[in-house]
């Protein structure tokens, strides 16, 4: 199997943005409340003063006039405060539908890692976590709801309006047909806009992580300018695609206020006539005007959002592209064993290709790593060393042939009992900008402080741990950035003590210590190696000695399998291996001691 994904994105993504509004019956029923309060007292308000000017035209019931005045003043203040009860509902609602999306898309981000994430960028992965997300905000505070309120609205007032005369009824109601189809005219164009945009934005939020994480490098190298020019271009385009959403949403926007003021306009003439004709009384042409702009309020309001439409489908299709994104790894119906497996570990004719096109990275690997045992996997670079250790975490499934632990095929074990079964020290270890403390506790986080201090101790964090300002306290950096190579090493390493997994894959870093460090690291490597099946991805001669067995790689195969006497004896691909490659890496005491030849 391949490690191939398929995206997942609903046609209509806006539609499904919906079902999550049920998720919160409660406050989506009391928005869709305040949101009928809020229009309805104000048309209330509106008809209320209506009547009030007809009273003073037609000079009639003057006496209650200062009854309906009170009357008015409340009805406002009430329309008021139901205008403001309906913001706060809505944006509660939206907020909270915002952080489980976040949530959810995180979740969902975890579960499908690390393979996914590889194929992806991470500014533009954020991109979608923060902006996208937030995006739908429009959405679930202005939009959903709104339509909602604003239907029942319209039709509510077209009808009381058709009570007085059925022609401004019919006139109102044609124009607000035109209206609510405005967005739908240009919604083609909108949404390759919308698309273009949110895109453009992914990207250059991927521009600026990447150049930000690689500040380092750009300076180095004096490429600070280029960079910057490149963000300019991204920039440019990024501009030009607002632009070009700006210029249709100004288009929708004059096409939607030519059709109110015609739609307003067409009432009042149709109104005057009625009146004039002696269809309709002039008492009642206030409260005729009144209906017809409490009909045309709430769908104003909605049209104003719709013009993000645009953006909120191709927001909403981002969203759904990373949360339905099915998992490269599936549990299925893979269950935990009863009986806690043996730390046995075989390749069995292993294949595996990251994707339908690439070469296979293996090609029938073979081998095992008992219970106890360190095994060495060496290999010129590409040769397939780092494959094996994601199999084996089942970041990935074999493709053929199988990766097992006590006999069981991986991929009838659930992804968490592996997970519990073998720990990782990576070659570049990630340290989160919180304390040398928290880092360690990754590894377990009901750790005691005496525990993640022991297994420091055991790691040799201490020796550094000590003269750091504040200790264990001490806040690593972005990434471990305040700290060397070999000290972030030995605290991954102190992780992977805490975690006491049975199986663990050590993956040593490839940059030169200094003597000391190198010591300590190696101190380290032998205690969490204690005990435990150890896959050595190794680069160091000293290293790859001190395994019980050394199985060479070679374009995905098994080329060699032996101990380091056996295999200088053969004198086949280890020995050409050492002369080529790790003859690099080892002083020359070293070089001598390999095969008692210049390598
Ligand atoms: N995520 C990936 N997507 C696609 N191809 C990959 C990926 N990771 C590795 N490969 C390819 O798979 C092959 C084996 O790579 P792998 O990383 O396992 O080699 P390695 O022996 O660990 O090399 P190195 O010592 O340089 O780390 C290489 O051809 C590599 O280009």
């Amino acid at each position: 199997m391949s490690a191939q994904t398929t995206d997942v994105v609903p046609a209509r993504p806006i539609l499904a943005l919906i079902p999550m509004v049920f998720g919160r019956p409660v406050l989506a029923a009391l928005t869709l409340l305040s949101g009928l309060l809020s229009h309805g007292l104000g048309v209330a308000a509106a008809a209320v003063g209506a009547w009030m000017v007809g009273t003073a035209i037609t000079g009639s019931g003057a006496g209650s006039l200062s009854t309906t005045f009170w009357m008015l003043v409340v009805l406002v203040v009430a329309a008021a405060l139901a205008r403001w009860w309906q913001m706060w509902v809505a944006h509660d609602l939206a907020y909270r539908l915002l952080a489980i999306m976040r949530v959810r898309l995180f979740d969902g981000l975890e579960r499908r890692a690390p393979g996914y994430l590889l194929g992806r960028r991470s500014g533009d992965l954020a991109g979608t976590v923060m902006a996208d997300v937030e995006t739908t905000e429009w959405f679930y505070a202005h939009t959903i709801i709104d339509y909602a309120v604003a239907a029942l609205v319209a039709v509510i007032s077209t009808a009381v309006l058709a009570v007085f005369h059925p022609l401004p009824a019919l006139v109102v109601a044609v124009f607000l047909i035109l209206l609510a189809t405005v967005p739908v005219w240009l919604a083609r164009v909108a949404d390759e806009q919308g698309r273009k945009l949110r895109e453009e934005l992914g990207v250059l939020g991927a521009e600026v992580v990447d150049g930000v994480q690689g500040m380092r490098e750009l300076v180095t190298f004096g490429r600070g300018e280029d960079y910057a020019r490149r963000l300019r271009e991204r920039t440019r385009t990024l501009q030009a695609s607002q632009l070009a959403y700006g210029r249709r949403s100004g288009v929708e926007q004059a096409v939607t206020d030519g059709l109110v003021a015609g739609g307003f306009t067409s009432v009042l003439v149709v109104a005057a006539v009625l009146v004039a004709s002696g269809d309709v009384p002039l008492p009642l042409l206030p409260a005729v005007v009144i209906l017809a702009v409490s009909a045309f309020g709430p769908v104003i309001e909605v049209t104003g959002t719709a013009r993000a439409l645009g953006q909120i489908r191709a927001a909403s299709r981002r969203i759904f592209a990373v949360s339905r994104q099915r998992p490269i790894v599936d549990d299925g119906d893979a269950r935990a064993p009863e009986q806690p497996l043996t730390a046995h570990v075989e390749f069995r004719d292993v294949r595996f290709s990251y994707s339908p096109d690439a070469a296979p990275a293996l090609d029938g690997a073979r081998f095992e790593v008992r219970p106890g045992e360190t095994v060495a996997l060496v290999g010129h670079s590409g040769a397939g060393k780092s494959t094996c250790a994601h199999l084996l975490l089942r970041f990935w499934d074999a493709g053929a042939g199988a990766v097992t632990i006590g006999g069981r095929d991986l991929r009838t074990l659930p992804q968490q009992y592996i997970r519990e079964m073998v720990a990782i020290v990576p070659q570049d270890v990630y340290l989160f900008n919180r304390s040398v403390k928290e880092n360690i506790r990754l590894g377990r986080p009901d750790a005691t402080d005496d525990e993640v201090v022991e297994a420091a101790r055991q790691a040799r964090v201490d020796e550094f741990a000590d003269q750091l300002p504040d200790g264990y306290d001490t806040v690593c950096g972005e990434r471990g950035a305040q700290l060397s190579g070999g000290q972030r090493q030995r605290i991954a390493i102190a992780r992977a003590l805490l975690r006491d997994c049975p199986i663990l894959i050590l993956d040593e870093a490839v940059s030169n210590l200094d003597a000391e460090n190198e010591e300590a690291l190696q101190a380290a490597v032998r205690a969490v190696r204690q005990g435990r099946t150890t896959l050595l991805i190794a680069h160091r001669l000293s290293t790859i000695r001190s395994a019980d067995r050394i199985v060479v790689l070679d374009r995905g195969r098994v080329a060699e399998t032996g101990s380091h006497d056996e295999l200088v004896a053969e004198g086949g691909a280890y020995v050409r291996l050492l002369a080529r490659q790790v003859g690099g890496m080892v002083d020359g005491s070293d070089e001598d001691e390999i095969t008692g030849r210049p390598v």
